[in-house]
């Protein structure tokens, strides 16, 4: 997918649940659970061996969702989350040979940044959208603002530390185009097939996007 079609539907969404799945037949009942709640988008992280087999699986039931491959580190699993069927990546940190290696292959990749020499190179590779992590312990809003200073052609997607109480904070910023967070889809709820709890729990996220932002998603 492209970036700007990644911009458009993260922008709309507000949110991307930020998902550790530990068995691939969770992930079609839990990418159910999130459309039922309004949010037809996840980040599948690679923190998991089962990471590629669940977005294959999500991407097969569900060709529309918007489906991001977390936390990936190496070449291979880049290439491993696109073959899944990957609509884009996403990395913690910023690592020039992965990112370089994602260009070539014409993969959308958001690498995590929290400094402006990171930033710079953010800008250097050419990228437009990077990922803020962890963004509550490295200065949350307020560091994202500082930074928009001197890099303003950059978009943030904040992750690390947010919900339900700061999200208002977060999505009010102009440089934000959505927030990661793992509130809604908690390991545990996966873990025991609770899925009913996380579609209310997506529900009021949503709902809580739609009042901040006066969008209908
Ligand atoms: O693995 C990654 O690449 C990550 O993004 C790390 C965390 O899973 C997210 O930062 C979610 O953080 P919380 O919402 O605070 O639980």
């Amino acid at each position: 997918m492209n970036i700007n079609k990644i911009k458009e539907t993260t922008l709309k969404c507000g949110i991307l649940p930020v998902i550790k799945i530990n068995q691939s037949k969770d992930a079609i009942p839990l990418a159910k659970a999130l459309i039922a709640g309004g949010l037809p988008a996840a980040e599948i992280t690679f923190r998991t061996t089962c990471a590629s087999e669940a977005i294959a699986n999500i991407k097969k039931a569900y060709p529309d969702m918007l489906v991001a491959a977390g936390t990936v580190i190496t070449n291979e699993q880049a290439d491993q989350a696109i073959q899944a069927g990957a609509d884009f990546l996403i990395s913690p940190g910023i690592n020039e040979s992965l990112i370089k290696y994602c260009q070539a292959k014409d993969y959308v990749i958001i690498p995590g940044v929290t400094s402006a020499s990171e930033a710079q190179l953010a800008c250097t590779l050419g990228l437009e959208v990077v990922k803020f992590f962890p963004a509550a312990t490295s200065g949350g809003v307020k560091a994202i603002q500082a930074l928009s200073a001197p890099f303003s052609q950059l978009e943030f997607m904040p992750t690390g530390g947010i919900n339900e109480k700061n999200l208002e904070e977060y999505l009010s910023c102009s440089n934000i185009i959505c927030c990661g967070g793992s509130w809604m889809v908690k390991e545990n709820l996966i873990n025991e097939k609770n899925f009913s709890q996380i579609t209310a729990l997506v529900k009021e996220a949503t709902n809580l996007v739609k009042k901040i932002k006066g969008v209908k998603l």
